[in-house]
């Protein structure tokens, strides 16, 4: 189902779009990869920047309803889906600077910022007119290419099959799981900052190619395929990824060479802290006023 259907089936006007504040990395993703899987139309789309290299790039790329001025977009387009797609340290500021109730026709907001409980969001938007369900949507930016782990969290369920909008969105980029939001921050680092972690190991795969003698290019094309395999291996087979290994590493090899040195350099308790220390920054900007 594209949007245009589903804000039909939700009973909400058809004119009604998809509002993003904040235009950058992940929104930038969430948009494009809604666009390239035909979810979406760039005539959907609204989008507030703050600069205007920001507001050009993207009326540059097609999406003629850009502004720099939140006021004014939200003026022009009282009915749309909101999604908060600036920085939480942004987000207060940010809405201290809306004209008062000016969210009080929005059928549903989104906020895509990290940390930022729904309670936290739900006090602060209510100075701006906003007393519906606030869905938390943690997308990561794979979403461009339909890939995506995404998280789904909300204070409380969306009426009209409003949703549906969001899970839509999410399922287009990828998968889409709803959970407790006590599990968001933990989720969240699993799901949108490990994107992160994987790109750095991927790099040093490369780099290890380099080291023994390959062409830069060549390696990073190896590096990056190995990752998707094995990782298609994992879905596919529903094997233990323990037991996968087991069954590269034969006895005397030369796996089971490099194995060793990746446990006597403890890369699997650096990934453990790894994840611990996203999930435990997550927490404490979940406390940020
Ligand atoms: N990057 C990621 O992988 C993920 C990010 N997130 C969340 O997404 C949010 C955005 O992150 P990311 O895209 O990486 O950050 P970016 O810095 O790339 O983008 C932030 C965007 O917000 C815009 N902006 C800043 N202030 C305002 C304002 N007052 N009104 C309108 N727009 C404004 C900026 O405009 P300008 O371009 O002009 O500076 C920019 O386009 C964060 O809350 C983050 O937690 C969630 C999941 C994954
Ligand atoms: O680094 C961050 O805070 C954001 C949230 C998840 C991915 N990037």
């Amino acid at each position: 189902m594209s949007w245009s259907d589903l804000i039909d089936s939700c009973g909400l006007n058809v004119d009604t779009k998809l509002i993003f504040i904040g235009g950058g990395n992940m929104a930038g993703a969430l948009i494009k990869g809604a666009v390239n899987s035909n979810f979406i139309t760039k005539e959907d789309v609204v989008i507030s920047v703050r600069s205007n290299e920001s507001a050009a790039k993207w009326i540059k790329d097609g999406f003629s309803n850009t502004f720099t001025d939140n006021n004014e977009m939200l003026k022009k387009f009282p009915h749309g889906v909101v999604f908060i797609c600036v920085k939480p340290q942004l987000f207060g500021s940010m809405v201290d600077q809306l004209e008062e109730g000016i969210l009080y026709s929005s059928p549903l907001v989104v906020s895509i910022m990290a940390g930022l409980s729904t309670d936290t969001l739900a006090q602060k938007l209510s100075q701006s007119g906003y007393s519906h369900s606030i869905v938390r949507l943690m997308p990561s930016t794979p979403c461009l290419v339909g890939a995506s782990a995404t998280l789904i969290c909300y204070n409380s369920l969306p009426h009209n099959d409003r949703l549906s909008l969001v899970t839509s969105l999410a399922a287009c980029a990828g998968t889409c799981t709803i959970l407790d939001e006590k599990q968001f921050h933990a989720a969240s680092a699993v799901a949108a900052c490990a994107p992160a972690y994987v790109f750095l190991l991927i790099e040093a795969l490369a780099d290890g190619g380099v080291l023994a003698g390959l062409p830069r290019k060549d390696a990073l094309n190896l590096a990056t395929q190995t990752f998707q395999g094995a990782a298609k291996l994992v879905a596919e087979t529903g094997k233990h990824p323990g037991q996968l290994k087991d069954e590269v590493c034969s006895a005397g090899g030369s796996t089971i060479a490099g194995v060793r040195v990746l446990e006597k350099n403890g890369v699997r308790s650096a990934l453990i802290e790894a994840v611990k220390a996203s999930t435990e920054r997550s927490e404490e900007m979940s406390r940020m006023k």
